[in-house]
């Protein structure tokens, strides 16, 4: 049975995001009254467990085991719905939280309006302190023809696709791009991704870099670079046409059964009327906030991907701990306190990086020593059948401290976790060097790599 709405709360969380469902479970295991409001009864545990994080890597399980992807789609719509129920739950069981399944947007600094999904009634509800956790949006650049065209797809619409595209093309080969184009790859469909950046990864050191195209362009992903999309319409038959000037300025036209836009995110801050609550946002439109996430009205905070910062579930997480330690008094309070944060590119291997690179390390001046350890070396790359990959990590000369690691390896997704843990303690790289693994593990590659510099 739903709870009666108030007029009135001590804490308003508005969306079910990772930071804001955390934060309401907490407060409300407090006492403290919390009302979280989520806009779509589709969505409650927030974005990754519905359309990002977790549908994706489900189905990327799945194709790497190489079930059929109707099989697949089924299953990942089911740990969804299982996923979301269980967040629901867990929030509504607490009897001092509320969920309430409606569109925010502020009327007052103070002051909130709800207009609910089921009835479209509108409720008025005040709070003490309020936390907007609305998440961002697939960002579609303005590309004649985007709009209109069939078979245009975003990461959430494709998502939501059962039949599997024969031929996909990708613009954006970024985090998603990638993940995407491996997944629908190794499910049997045949990939284009074009990227407007003059280089594939062009954050990553060449060596990397090169490694990881060699490995996608090796499962049916072709790769272009510098494509300046032009155009995108549909042929009689629903095919999407795109059409892009590539390196040397050629028209060139490809024909999918799908197109997927993954081009990076826009904030989610259209319905929230921030201008009445008198909340500013930055150039690029998210919420502006101080280091301790707080915006520039002092009662209202927010966490996660509208605040601007890195888009990851788990920093999300992190904003939702720098904000319990000012409510409940103690340490860890501001961003800048923040550790050094790994990422993962899910693509098979995966591709997980911490630190500095070997080129951002020397643009930086220090004096460094770098190590290589080709993934076929490692014996349990041989048990998991996945040798493609390298391990690299640079070291500052002078203190022996790990300065970075990226690690295309399999198993590479857990085992940038001890690297992690490693430069957040200040350890010597020699201490990973020697630390007793568990055999036969992907870890202990560690002993052999550190043993490189
Ligand atoms: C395809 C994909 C894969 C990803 N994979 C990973 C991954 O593997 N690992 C990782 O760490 N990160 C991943 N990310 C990023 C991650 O999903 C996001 O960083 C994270 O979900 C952001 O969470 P959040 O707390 O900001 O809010 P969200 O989870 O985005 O939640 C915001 C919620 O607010 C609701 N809302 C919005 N406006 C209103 C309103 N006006 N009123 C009420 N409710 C509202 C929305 O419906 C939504 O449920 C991925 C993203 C995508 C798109
Ligand atoms: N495994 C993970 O942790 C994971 C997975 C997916 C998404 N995410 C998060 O979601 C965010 C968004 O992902 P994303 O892939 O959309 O963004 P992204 O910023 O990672 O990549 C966008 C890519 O699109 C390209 N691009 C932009 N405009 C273009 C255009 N007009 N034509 C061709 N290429 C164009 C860019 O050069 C870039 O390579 C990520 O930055 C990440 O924070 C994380």
């Amino acid at each position: 049975m739903t709870k009666t709405i108030k007029p009135h709360y001590d804490n308003l969380i508005i969306g079910f995001g990772k930071g804001g469902k955390t934060l309401t479970a907490w407060l409300a295991k407090r006492g403290e009254q919390v009302a979280l409001v989520e806009k779509s009864d589709k969505m409650y545990g927030g974005a990754c467990i519905n359309v990002a994080c977790i549908p994706t890597k489900a189905l990327i399980k799945k194709a790497e085991e190489k079930m059929p992807y109707q099989k697949a789609y089924g299953l990942k719509n089911e740990l969804t719905s299982f996923l979301r129920e269980l967040n629901y739950d867990n929030i509504e069981k607490l009897p001092a939280a509320t969920v309430i399944t409606g569109e925010a947007s502020f009327v007052s600094p103070n002051e909130v309006l709800v207009k609910m999904l089921r009835n479209k009634e509108e409720k008025r509800i005040t709070a003490n302190r309020i936390f907007i956790n609305t998440g961002s949006q697939p960002f579609v650049p303005p590309i004649p023809g985007i709009d209109s065209a069939k078979n245009v797809y975003t990461s959430i619409s494709l998502l939501e696709q059962s039949e599997l595209p024969e031929k996909l093309v990708i613009i954006g080969g970024g985090f998603i791009g990638l993940e995407f184009a491996d997944m629908f790859a190794k499910f049997g469909a045949e990939v284009t991704v074009l990227d407007s950046a003059d280089e594939f990864l062009p954050k990553e050191d060449e060596d990397v870099a090169d490694e990881v195209h060699k490995v996608l362009t090796g499962k049916r992903i072709s790769i272009v670079t510098a494509a300046d999309v032009q155009r995108v319409e549909n042929t009689d038959g629903d095919q999407v046409r795109v059409e892009y000037k590539d390196k040397t300025g050629e028209t060139v036209f490809l024909q999918a059964s799908a197109l997927l836009v993954a081009t990076g995110r826009k904030p989610m801050t259209e319905e929230l009327n921030l201008e009445a609550a008198g909340i500013k946002t930055n150039k690029r439109g998210y919420i502006e906030v101080d280091a301790s996430l707080k915006t520039n009205v002092p009662h209202i905070w927010a966490i996660g991907d509208i605040n601007g910062g890195p888009q990851f579930t788990y920093i999300s997480l992190d904003d939702f701990r720098i904000i319990r330690d000012q409510l409940s008094g103690a340490d860890y309070t501001s961003v800048e306190q923040r550790n050094q944060v790994a990422s993962s590119v899910f693509i098979t291997p995966p591709l997980a990086h911490i630190g500095l690179r070997e080129r951002e390390a020397l643009e930086k001046g220090y004096e460094i020593k770098v190590a290589r350890l080709p993934a076929s070396s490692v014996v349990r790359a041989r048990i998991e059948g996945d040798t493609h990959g390298l391990l690299k990590t640079v070291v500052d000369k002078k203190t022996n401290k790990i300065l970075g690691c990226t690690l295309f390896c399999t198993g590479a997704n857990e085992m940038i976790n001890t690297i992690q843990v490693a430069i957040n303690c200040g350890l010597d790289y020699q201490m990973v060097r020697d630390t007793i693994y568990t055999h036969p593990s992907m870890t202990e590659a560690f002993n052999d790599l550190y043993a490189l510099i």
